[in-house]
């Protein structure tokens, strides 16, 4: 398959304002049609990142480049993009029909054009028959959706979303999140969405770049993300984990051997070192980490499935609707079990046997 062109590109992007280096030596390549999405913290880069591209940032250093043109120095109204921010950013007093003609008669698109493309964008957000009304008459989520509405119906070369859910209930958010997914195939904008929420990056993107402290910590696809950091600040920041505390006893190309801190020893994959350098060597004392999905959990007289495996007693048990998250003490610490059911008769107390397999630990030097 031919590699697809890169819609925008960064390069070594460096901006700051007084005293902070809000990004620095940001390289970032966003491939044609895809939805790339930024992830991190607060105050990680994420926004400031999307106004470099959007035009609205001037920077420091570096190269800014759209569709191969560079647009470093060229200003945002001319960048032909289409964006969409957390607050509602319709024009309060047009109506929806109004705020989505409102692009399309400053570049002076024909009359008959313009009705066919609004009817055409307020149809693929669902909003068909609510074209008369004001914003302060439609709902959060029917805002939003008019608002990504008037972002599309200019054809934007690309479409810009700083956190457009982040106001929403927890189930519109829901909805919301698949539709874009759905929209954004259908009209093939290549698109750049700014979250927090590691399950929204996760569920919509085709890939995902964790930022912190103005740089990037990885991009990948969420699988990549989700199941192979490639640093603890990425490991920590999606998702759950457990951690434990050693020293590599030995290792070999395949397997690392690590001594714990509370006693006993667990078998890693050699591929699972996250870190700068992906550096461990034997004496190094390291981190340990396992997300609680990966731990399985059985009977104390069962033979153990795994390499990894310890006696543990149920200290806690939670029933999430959908699994049950299990609270077991094991090597002196408490770690988390999410499994989807449990035996009958189990309880607060009962002696059980945790495993895991080494290819599901990941490791990192302290
Ligand atoms: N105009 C400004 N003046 C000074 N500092 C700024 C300015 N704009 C942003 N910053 C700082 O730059 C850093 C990055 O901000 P940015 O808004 O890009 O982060 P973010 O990841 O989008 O955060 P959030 O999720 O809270 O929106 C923050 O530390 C912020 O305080």
């Amino acid at each position: 398959m031919q590699a697809l062109a890169n819609d925008v590109e960064i390069r070594g992007v460096y901006k700051r304002i007084g005293r902070n280096v809000i990004l620095d030596g940001i390289d970032l390549e966003v491939k044609q049609g895809e939805l790339l999405t930024l992830l991190g913290p607060s105050g990680c880069g994420k926004t400031s990142t999307l106004n470099v591209i959007a035009g609205f940032l001037d920077i420091d250093q570096g190269d800014v480049f759209i569709k191969g043109q560079r647009v470093t120095d060229v200003p945002a109204y001319k960048r032909g993009l289409g964006m969409v921010f957390q607050t509602y950013s319709l024009f309060p007093h047009m109506t929806v029909y109004e705020n989505l003609d409102f692009g399309l008669s400053l570049r002076k698109v024909a009359k008959d054009e313009k009705k066919r493309r609004i009817q055409k964008a307020l149809e693929l957000v669902k909003m068909t028959g609510l074209e008369n009304r004001y914003p302060r008459e439609l709902s959060g989520g029917q805002r939003q959706r008019v608002a990504i509405a008037r972002a599309l119906v200019v054809q934007p070369t690309l479409l810009l979303l700083d956190e457009p859910l982040s106001n929403l209930d927890a189930k519109l958010r829901h909805e919301l999140r698949a539709e874009i997914k759905r929209l954004q195939k259908e009209v093939g904008v290549t698109t750049i969405f700014v979250t927090h929420d590691q399950e929204e990056a996760l569920s919509m993107s085709d890939r995902i770049v964790v930022m912190n402290k103005g740089k990037i910590e990885q991009v990948g696809t969420p699988t990549e993300i989700y199941a192979h950091p490639r640093t603890e600040f990425v490991f920590q920041f999606i998702g759950k984990s457990n951690q434990l505390e050693g020293t590599v006893k030995s290792r070999d190309s395949r397997m690392i051997c690590v001594e714990l801190a509370e006693g006993g020893q667990v078998l890693v994959e050699a591929e699972n070192v996250m870190g700068s350098d992906r550096s461990c060597a034997v004496g190094d004392a390291v981190k340990l980490y396992i997300r609680p999905e990966k731990l399985t959990i059985q009977a104390a007289e069962n033979e153990a499935p795994h390499y990894n495996a310890h006696a543990a007693t149920i200290v806690q048990l939670n029933y999430l609707g959908s699994a049950w998250e299990i609270e077991v003490s094991m090597l002196g610490k408490r770690m988390q079990v999410l499994r989807p059911s449990i035996e009958s008769g189990w309880t607060i107390g009962t002696e059980v046997m945790v495993g895991w397999n080494p290819s599901d630990m990941m490791i990192v030097k302290k």
